[in-house]
């Protein structure tokens, strides 16, 4: 195999455990002696072994002389485990390639500083592309200590997601509606309005056939209007709600003791207020699933990182059915967010576009 392909066998093990690790990103370890692979890791989940103790632990004695491929530059902190950089100088290897720096600035470059003046070569940016990406919302997380947005809409192909008596059972499919909860799976967190917890009731928890990791649940209300039957108030997931300054919490509190309720400073909920409260919180990723209001005011104020559109084909027609993104129009087109198709995919009947707003 080439250093290319080692690389890429270990960001596809990084890859796989997407959603899992937060708060900490998704890294994957390859050691390689005598072009064979001796050594393979990824970092499963917070708090436990990082990639390169897994991958050395697995080539053992045999890995002195030989070569690692990180897909992060390898920490320098003392965690649960030694720094990664000194293990890697113990198991005294020739070479170390690494796709990506670790973007907190605090740390960037000591990983690699380290490891050269402990006399190994190391080569940085095989596979980088690939590499930020796999961790995009970890990484831009630790540059604005925000979470990253996500909103997603489910609509029919003239961009409706309810007719105007609410009703939107179903408008796509099962399979694009699986897709969905593999979304739910891989975010710290889901967020909806007041109005469809009380039009849907929904659950907002991830329902895979092979299980998943459940989201916390957050709600924007105001005034603390969502009734006092609603499933999101269950105990199958946590919930969050957070409300304007003249809500009366402590009514709601008393009746539902077990959910977080955050009061703003102000009368009326912003969108740059809640992302801040959030980050504050340690929520790297935020999946906005509505409704048409909510995407609204995200979209209005430019506070999201990529929309995921699930269209099905059908029309429903009406200037009175609900849009996918409400609020006011902009009087000009060229108010209009500007962003650019990442990906577009069929799944079952429906297509799943996905785009970013266009690089400041
Ligand atoms: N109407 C549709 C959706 N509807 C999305 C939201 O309006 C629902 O309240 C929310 O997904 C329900 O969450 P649950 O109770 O956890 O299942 N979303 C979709 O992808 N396709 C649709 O056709």
């Amino acid at each position: 195999m080439t250093k290319e392909e080692y690389m890429a066998l270990a960001l596809s093990v990084a890859e796989s455990t997407i959603g899992q690790t937060s708060p900490n990103p998704s890294v994957g370890a390859v050691v390689v002696k005598g072009g064979r692979i001796i050594g393979i890791g990824s970092h499963l989940q917070a708090g436990k072994e990082h990639a390169e103790v897994h991958a050395l632990a697995q080539a053992g004695e045999g890995a002195e002389g030989g070569e690692i491929y990180v897909t992060l530059e390898p920490c320098v902190h003392f965690g649960k485990t030694p720094p990664c950089a000194d293990l890697i100088i113990k198991h005294k290897l020739k070479k170390v390639y690494i796709a990506c720096l670790d973007p907190n600035p605090a740390v960037a470059g000591k990983g690699v500083a380290k490891l050269e003046q402990a006399g190994i070569e190391v080569e940085i940016g095989l596979g980088e592309a690939r590499a930020l990406e796999l961790n995009r919302k970890f990484f831009y997380f630790m540059k604005t200590r925000r979470p990253y947005v996500t909103l997603k809409a489910a609509m029919t192909l003239d961009g409706k997601t309810a007719t105007s008596s609410g009703d939107s059972k179903w408008i796509t499919s099962e399979e694009a509606r699986l897709d969905v909860h593999k979304e739910r799976d891989i975010h710290d967190a889901i967020l909806v309005g007041s109005q469809t917890v009380i039009k849907d009731n929904p659950q907002l928890t991830t329902r895979l056939p092979q299980g998943g990791k459940n989201p916390i649940r957050i709600i924007l209300d105001t005034n603390l209007s969502i009734h006092d039957d609603a499933r999101i108030l269950d105990q199958v997931a946590s919930t969050w709600i957070i409300c304007g300054n003249k809500a009366d919490v402590e009514t709601f509190s008393s009746n539902h003791p077990h959910i977080e309720v955050m009061q703003l400073p102000a009368d009326k909920i912003r969108i740059s207020d809640v992302l801040d409260v959030l980050g504050e919180k340690g929520v790297q990723s935020l999946y906005v699933e509505g409704g048409s209001t909510i995407h609204g005011a995200f979209v209005r104020e430019q506070l999201f990182q990529e929309c995921h559109w699930y269209i099905a084909p059908k029309l429903l027609g009406g200037a009175n059915a609900i849009t996918a993104v409400g609020g006011e129009s902009p009087l000009f087109m060229n108010d209009a967010s500007s962003l650019t198709f990442t990906s577009v995919e069929q799944i079952g009947p429906d297509i799943k576009v996905v785009a970013r707003p266009k690089e400041a």
